[in-house]
């Protein structure tokens, strides 16, 4: 295979993946050594693709699928709010220790480089509402699993979770399932 011709793959098929992956740089050794970054900023940074990722977000789970959308901190934010403009549902932040006014629930995890708690507001979330969780990269999951704990712990109902790169040789998938998993580039 010639490096025109690497393989790309994703739950919503290979030209998105492909899409995805063009907007992506690696970055070695940070935040810490051994550690290959992805950086997704340059997909952020370009309009015409940016959108196109957000509305392929939202056709594969149907614009009547969710009634709030979930971005983890920080990059999360970017994709969560673009999804709620574009359908105009509200959008809630998961975020990092502390920086909620308001009584909040807690859950705190690893991920590949180092340790984290996250928080939600404990009234976030109307009972039974369903809830779209986005993030920029699942790497092993407890980001992820992390947050669907909270947005259940608040009263939401998960409807879904996405993100735009999912690092499968960590195994976030796995440690999800059986929850589902939608990622548009898996590498
Ligand atoms: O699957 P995991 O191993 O849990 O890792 C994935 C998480 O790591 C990154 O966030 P980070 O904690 O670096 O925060 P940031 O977005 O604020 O930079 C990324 O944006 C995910 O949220
Ligand atoms: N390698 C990585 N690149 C970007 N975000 C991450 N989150 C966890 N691991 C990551």
């Amino acid at each position: 295979m010639t490096e025109t011709q690497t393989e790309v793959r994703g739950d919503s098929g290979p030209a998105t993946a492909q899409l995805v992956a063009s907007r992506v740089l690696d970055v070695p050794d940070f935040p810490q050594p051994g550690v290959m970054f992805k950086d997704l900023m340059p997909l952020f940074a370009d309009g015409a693709v940016f959108r196109e990722v957000i509305d392929g977000i939202v056709d594969y789970h149907g614009r009547d699928s969710f009634d709030v959308v979930v971005g983890i901190e920080a990059r999360g934010f970017v994709i969560a709010a673009a999804i709620a403009y574009a359908t105009g549902v509200g959008v809630v932040p998961v975020r990092k220790a502390g920086k909620l006014p308001r009584p909040a629930y807690a859950a705190s995890y690893a991920l590949e480089y180092g340790e984290a708690t996250l928080e939600v507001h404990q009234d976030a979330f109307t009972a039974g509402h369903r809830v779209l969780v986005v993030d920029d990269v699942l790497a092993t999951g407890g980001t992820a699993a992390a947050t669907l704990d909270l947005v259940e712990r608040a009263g939401g109902q998960i409807a879904g979770f996405t993100v735009l790169l999912e690092l499968a040789f960590l195994s976030g998938r796995e440690r999800l399932a059986p929850r589902p998993v939608h990622a548009l580039l898996t590498v």
